[in-house]
């Protein structure tokens, strides 16, 4: 089952600065959570995403898991190239009720990536073949990226942010779901606000929302 998970302003603890905990810590940054990365080496890429203050570092080189008993995390990620260590870290971090990931060990994970198209932070697209073949899901993700990327355009990006933005306006609005859901479709097919969001003028897009809104109330 591919859900889309709710990170925010969650602690994810990765373990392992190698070319997997890279790839985790990449997919992380696009979430709005807290990433502490605990290894005994790391890259350069990790090393300026700390000076950037996007991650937390602590260079230690561990035996064991007890280390994940002095933090609070949603969620650890095991990512060291040591399997048995990998296990004893998914075994500390499920006892401790937080989700957990090996990426050598799909049998003891709570759940598994899928090859991900990101348009813009604001359009996500999996492919997964549920560990049969993650290469296959790669080649697959490659082969429909460009025809994603042509068909969801600039305009449908802006039509998402204006329809958080009018979501959120009608709330405590308008009282009833169905009322709610048809002002939303009349926000998407207004052509006033089509020609807006054709000009990539979201904040007069939002003036408009509120207009049609003030019309109906
Ligand atoms: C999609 C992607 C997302 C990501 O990693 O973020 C992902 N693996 C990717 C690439 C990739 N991984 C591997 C290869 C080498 C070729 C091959 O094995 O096929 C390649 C290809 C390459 O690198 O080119 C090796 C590998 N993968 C797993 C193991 C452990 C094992 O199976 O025991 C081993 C070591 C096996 C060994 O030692 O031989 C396990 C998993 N990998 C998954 C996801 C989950 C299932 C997803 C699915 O089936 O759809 C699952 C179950 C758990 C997980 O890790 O989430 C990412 C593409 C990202 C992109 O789009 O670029
Ligand atoms: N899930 C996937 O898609 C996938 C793909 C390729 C590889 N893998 C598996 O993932 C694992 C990691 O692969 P990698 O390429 O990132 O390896 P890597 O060697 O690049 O990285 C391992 C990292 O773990 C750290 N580390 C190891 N032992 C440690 C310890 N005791 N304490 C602290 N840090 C420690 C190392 O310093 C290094 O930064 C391998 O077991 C590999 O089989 C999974």
């Amino acid at each position: 089952m591919i859900v889309d998970l709710n990170l925010h302003g969650d602690l994810v603890i990765v373990v392992g600065g190698g070319n997997e905990g890279l790839k985790k810590v990449n997919t992380l940054l696009t979430q709005d959570c807290k990433i502490l990365l605990i290894s005994d080496s790391t890259s350069r890429q990790i090393q300026n995403y700390v000076k950037q203050k996007k991650i937390s570092f602590r260079k230690m080189r561990l035996g064991n898991a007890n280390f994940l008993k002095k933090y609070k995390p949603f969620m650890v990620l095991a990512t060291t190239d040591d399997k048995e260590l990998n296990r004893k870290i998914v075994e500390q971090a499920k006892s401790m009720r937080c989700y957990a990931y090996a990426a050598d060990d799909p049998e003891v994970s709570d759940f598994a990536f899928g090859s991900v198209i990101n348009i813009e932070d604001t359009v996500q697209i999996a492919v997964s073949t549920g560990g049969k073949s993650p290469a296959m899901a790669r080649k697959l993700k490659l082969q429909a990226e460009h025809i994603f990327r042509k068909v969801i355009k600039k305009e449908d990006i802006y039509h998402i942010k204006l329809q958080d933005f009018a979501r959120k306006a009608v709330k405590d609005k308008l009282p009833t779901f169905p009322e709610r859901k048809k002002f939303l479709y009349s926000v998407m097919n207004d052509n006033h606000v089509k020609q807006l969001i054709r000009d990539g003028n979201l904040k007069k897009a939002q003036k408009r929302v509120m207009e049609m809104l003030g019309e109906l109330i």
